[in-house]
């Protein structure tokens, strides 16, 4: 074994970045939301480094695996998922969730929690072996396919300001069809997106229609998108796609569970994606043998990493099914890893969605640029950024600071500053 590959060290850093008060079925986004940021040292002297979901459920199960890891290569990926395996399995395993913020994301369960931490590690020893021998990220993965990746715009409902502290910026308000074309208008004037999801699930159907029909007529032609989280019933599902038909690209998880979202598919033409239904191994036979999806939203957090990402590809190819990716809140090391990989998956017909324009907080260096709605592939070595030590140790005291109220991203407990009555919604809401 080259020494210089070795693993030394392990560092984790779980830090609170600053989230606009973007609202979704649950409620709205708290003011900080946590993330992790992993970091391999090699005996060589090279770190890389990873980001994954930083709630205390995947805290856990990190540190078991960062104290594990030391003295194994960082080429030895198959056997970091077997010691996640090892040392993480039983660890503070969240049963089936689907109140909690999780609930946006489909099942909840152990093994998607140990996937979810692997990958930072995988990620993260993809950029220190990319830079210990000089090579990109993508060409480890078999190389890119493609100069430049497209993301699309991912409108909010939101309000102006969050009720309580929090970083303040100059988006406004975005509360109806205006709204909403105002907030397109601007990502597409400043990023260059030419396709647009609006997250719905936050008022009733009607008026999210309006709002997507208002979308069709500023940019005729334009891919759209709408995403309740599996808030609306099979007969409002079928509603809203009947009304939509026209102009959706997809609909994204319009109801909840693969019987429901087989039942919309059966009764709708309009293809239909998911980030919900299909988000582990176990639900792809019976969601892909009953066509209760079109296009599969892969999450390379939860699915495991940039290696399984690109299983995960094969076999939706197999099945004829689309694959695109999913965004939840994240930084520039995740959108790297994300950039990475999608720029070897061949068969990628759809742009990637990327919450990132909303973070205006980041632990890199040097903040992505999207021209044309893209970002370029980077062919620098590993992932291409660099971490801000300053920036990441800012972002860390704010963790350390707060009285556990951010800890955890609770959009019901956010929402709740506002309308003290408030639960999380039982689905289907409308
Ligand atoms: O496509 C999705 O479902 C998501 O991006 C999940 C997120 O949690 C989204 O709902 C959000 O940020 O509120
Ligand atoms: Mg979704």
């Amino acid at each position: 074994m080259n020494t210089a590959l070795v693993i030394e060290d392990v560092r984790l850093t779980p830090i609170l970045v600053s989230d606009p008060p973007l609202l979704n079925t649950q409620g709205v986004h708290q003011p900080y939301t946590p993330r992790l940021i992993v970091e391999v040292v090699t005996r060589g002297g090279t770190t890389g480094v990873g980001e994954t979901y930083g709630d205390g459920a995947y805290l856990e199960p990190a540190r078991s695996l960062a104290e594990a890891l030391p003295g194994r290569a960082v080429t030895d990926l198959n056997g970091l998922f077997a010691l996640a395996e090892e040392v993480c399995g039983g660890s503070h395993a969240a049963a089936d969730d689907r109140v909690g913020a999780g609930g946006l994301r489909g099942v909840r369960n152990a093994e998607k929690i140990r996937l979810s931490v692997a990958s930072a590690f995988e990620v993260a020893c993809l950029d220190a072996l990319g830079k210990a021998l000089g090579l990109p990220v993508h060409a480890l993965l078999g190389g890119k396919v493609r100069d430049t990746v497209e993301y699309s715009a991912y409108l909010f409902y939101r309000w102006a300001a969050h009720p309580g502290p929090g970083e303040s910026d100059d988006w406004g308000a975005a509360l109806d069809p205006a709204g909403v074309v105002a907030q397109a208008r601007r990502f597409a004037g400043t990023y260059g997106f030419g396709s647009f999801k609006l997250k719905g699930g936050v008022f009733e159907p009607d008026r999210e229609i309006a709002a997507i029909r208002a979308l069709a007529e500023a940019f005729p032609g334009r891919p759209l998108r709408l995403d309740p989280n599996g808030a609306w019933s099979v007969p409002t599902s079928l509603y809203v796609a009947d009304r939509l038909k026209d102009v959706l690209e997809y609909l994204e998880d319009p109801t909840s569970g693969t019987e429901g979202m087989a039942a919309v598919s059966a009764g709708t033409d309009v293809p239909l994606a998911t980030n919900m239904c299909v988000t582990t191994l176990a639900e792809v036979p019976e969601a892909f043998a009953r066509d209760a999806v079109r296009i599969v939203l892969s999450d390379h957090h939860y699915w495991g990493g940039l290696t399984r990402t690109r299983e995960l590809a094969a076999i939706c190819r197999t099945f004829g099914v689309g694959l695109s990716m999913h965004s939840n809140t994240h930084l520039g090391i995740s959108l790297a890893a994300m950039t990475h990989v999608a720029a070897t998956v061949p068969d990628l017909a759809y742009a990637c969605d990327s919450h990132y324009p909303w973070q205006t907080e980041d632990v890199i260096t040097e903040r992505h640029t999207f021209t044309g709605g893209r970002l370029t592939v980077s062919d620098a070595p590993g992932l291409g950024v660099e971490l801000d030590r300053d920036r990441l140790a800012a972002l860390h005291r704010r963790w350390v600071e707060d009285d556990g109220t951010h800890r955890e991203r609770d959009d019901a407990a956010a929402m709740r500053a506002t309308d003290p009555d408030w639960t999380t919604p039982v689905v289907p809401r409308w």
